[in-house]
């Protein structure tokens, strides 16, 4: 060592500047890039004032945790009781990353992957020959720090510096070429792939959105695919260079001093290991970090969604206090990672010291035996650091391909989801030809998420075209359910449905709901667009004047002619700046321009007032001309011109009449809603 430092001290401070300067620049991108792998989302300023510096993993993130259940458990003996989170945490265990399918994703843009890694393999061959071209510079430096001539040393040092601003340029041009062949592979991949995704989402059952909530089916549109493309990415280009320079840089070690390899090689094991335990804690930390992050984002967007019910029962406390229970944990989640990073550097920066100290001391020992030139020293240096940074990065990828094949396995589970109900395929009937015939025959119907309940039992309905049938009776006895088999949300149990005699499983479903019926809800959402896009949503092809005439039928052309924007006028998300009346009447245009020969009213009037519901009623009655129409209704005042009402009881039809005739019958379910409307300022 003493002779090392003589020899440095003779030969000017290059040598130490030059390895210094290597050793320390090599750093910020290393750690930036752990953090990468680590942390989803971008650090926060101020977030490591609350990292312990120093302290075991295991006992930071135990210690954390319990920490953390003490406080919770006693929070929540204080706390007032408020709505649960209730978010679905999936479990990733029994999903499998669907290798043939990512196939299908890679293979149209596999000239951009050959070049991707084509690219990354030159920059990593040059990063393997630049140590050893430095350690040349540094031989010539070392041979000039004496003798003064300087114009032997210009012409003797010109080639080799030349030979590395080329290497340096080419490492710099192929690093810009690799990484944007690489961006654009992961871009076009993610696009498709986000594309198929949403694609497959709208088109699974009605059931699939009973089962699962709308934050988390957006989760996977906007966060996996994130996930899956940065993990990608960095696998690709961060895996393929680590394993090229670990390789390559190995092979140098040999050829420049077998001794000194040999002693590195002893560390290797354990710089694995170390970085796997390590890796893998953090991974299960950073997993649970971003389950939690989803879920405080749930919070927030139900709170945000819901702000009218939240604001009527001045529940905004609560609602604060909830997200902030969850941002709380999400925070002590993402500190016991910053604990866990935070070891992981400083371990990383003492073992990447040891080694430079080891190697320095073992260079010098071999220096001073003229075993060794200060450039190999230098080169050796190089190289060694070269081949820890790229072990470290190996390990800190394992998280990543873990994450990515996580959220990949997440992505391509609805991908893959075939709908039992598929949007197209089957039958139609010429327009001409569609009479509007409805046939419900001993129909059995469980929903799918409660297969025990049976909410229709043996229903047999009768609808002849141009009629009016009510069905009535109190809440949760089915009605809508007969509407939404009748769309074919789902499908029955036993027994058939038919239109004009084709059993509705037959018929293309997408022609069925666009063509043949038409729906108006009792609380229509309509799209935050303007008035004239949200009725033409009923035909996207239909002319201004078609519109027009829709929204006279549904009494509607005159409030919004009305407007200061008429048929223009933006109507907030969700229809929210217009009144519940006058949405109703843009749903019932919409639903009237595509001219349905069936029209299903599910208590299209219900959440309206006296006056309102008398406008829309006056425009349903119009509508009713020349249609089959099935009237869901509470009000008999909705109900007084059908040619049947039926009385549902348990899924089950237990009264049928005309209303004069039903008036008579008193039946129990009947008087029931009936006595209840003669009572109501609207019955
Ligand atoms: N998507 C669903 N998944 C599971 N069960 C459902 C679903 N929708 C309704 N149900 C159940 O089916 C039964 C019938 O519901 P339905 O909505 O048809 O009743 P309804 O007579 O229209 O009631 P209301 O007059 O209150 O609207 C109820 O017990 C209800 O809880």
């Amino acid at each position: 060592m003493w002779k090392l430092m003589q020899c440095s001290a003779t030969r000017n401070n290059t040598f130490r500047a030059i390895i210094l300067k290597q050793f320390h620049s090599s750093r910020p991108s290393y750690y930036s890039n752990i953090r990468q792998t680590f942390l989803h989302a971008p650090s926060k300023p101020g977030a490591s004032k609350y990292v312990p510096k120093i302290l075991p993993v295991g006992l930071g993130l135990a210690s954390g945790a319990f920490i953390n259940v003490i406080i919770n458990r006693n929070k929540a003996l204080c706390e007032p009781k408020t709505r649960m989170a209730g978010y679905r945490t999936v479990s990733d265990k029994n999903l499998r990353f669907d290798w043939t399918k990512f196939w299908t994703y890679l293979r149209p843009h596999i000239w951009y992957f050959i070049a991707a890694i084509a690219g990354a393999l030159v920059v990593a061959v040059l990063n393997i020959q630049v140590p050893q071209v430095m350690g040349g510079l540094i031989n010539i430096l070392a041979k000039f720090t004496e003798s003064k001539d300087s114009l032997m040393f210009m012409s003797e040092i010109k080639p080799t510096a030349f030979k590395l601003i080329g290497m340096y340029v080419a490492q710099s041009f192929f690093t810009f070429f690799y990484i944007t062949m690489l961006s654009n592979l992961g871009e076009k991949i993610a696009y498709s792939m986000k594309t198929d995704l949403f694609s497959s989402i709208l088109d699974q059952d009605i059931a699939f959105f009973d089962r699962n909530r709308t934050g988390e089916i957006i989760t996977r549109l906007t966060s996996d695919i994130q996930d899956f493309k940065s993990s990608f990415k960095q696998t690709v280009s961060g895996g393929l260079r680590a394993a090229t320079q670990i390789l390559g840089c190995s092979v140098s070690l040999v050829m420049i001093s077998p001794e000194m390899t040999f002693v590195t090689l002893l560390c290797v094991p354990s710089v694995i290991a170390v970085g796997t335990i390590f890796g893998s804690l953090l991974r299960v930390t950073s997993r649970k970090a971003q389950a939690q992050n989803d879920k405080t984002t749930a919070v927030a967007d139900e709170a945000v969604s819901n702000i009218r019910t939240v604001r009527a029962f001045a529940m905004e406390d609560q609602e604060k206090q909830l997200f902030n229970t969850e941002a709380e944990k999400g925070m002590n989640l993402s500190q016991n990672l910053g604990v866990g990073i935070g070891l992981f550097q400083a371990g990383t920066n003492l073992f990447i010291n040891g080694m430079l100290l080891s190697t320095l001391y073992m260079g010098g020992y071999l220096l001073s035996t003229n075993k060794l030139s200060a450039g190999e020293v230098m080169a050796y240096l190089m190289a060694s650091q070269t081949i820890q940074r790229s072990l470290a990065q190996v390990s800190l990828l394992f998280g990543s391909v873990i994450r990515g094949i996580a959220a990949g396995s997440r992505i391509f589970e609805y991908i893959n989801m075939k709908p039992i109900v598929p949007l197209k395929g089957g039958k139609t009937i010429p327009d001409g030809l569609l009479k509007g015939d409805i046939m419900f025959k001993n129909v059995t119907f469980a929903y799918p998420t409660r297969k025990q309940q049976d909410v229709l039992k043996n229903f047999n309905l009768t609808v002849p075209a141009g009629k009016t049938i009510a069905i009535v009776g109190a809440s949760g006895n089915g009605k809508s359910t007969v509407v939404a088999l009748l769309e074919r949300f789902y499908d029955v149990k036993e027994g058939s449905i038919t239109l004009d005699g084709h059993d509705i499983r037959t018929l293309d479903p997408t022609w069925l709901r666009k063509r043949a019926l038409g729906l108006i809800s009792q609380e229509p959402v309509l799209f935050g667009t303007s008035i004239i896009e949200n009725i033409r949503y009923g035909k996207p092809d239909a002319t201004d004047e078609e519109v027009q005439k829709a929204a006279v039928l549904a009494n509607a052309d005159e409030f919004i002619t009305s407007f200061p924007k008429g048929y223009n006028t933006l109507v907030g998300e969700r229809g929210v700046t217009l009144s519940g009346g006058q949405k109703q009447r843009v749903a019932i245009a919409r639903a009237l321009l595509k001219n349905p020969s069936v029209l299903l009213l599910d208590e299209a009037t219900s959440a309206l007032d006296a006056e309102s519901e008398k406008i829309v009623q006056a425009a349903l009655e119009k509508a009713r001309t020349g249609r089959t129409v099935i009237v869901i209704a509470h009000r008999l005042s909705t109900i007084q011109n059908a040619d049947l009402i039926v009385v549902l009881d348990k899924g089950q039809i237990v009264e049928m009449g005309t209303h004069e005739s039903l008036k008579k019958l008193r039946g129990y379910y009947w008087s029931l809603t009936y006595q209840q409307q003669q009572h109501s300022p609207a019955g």
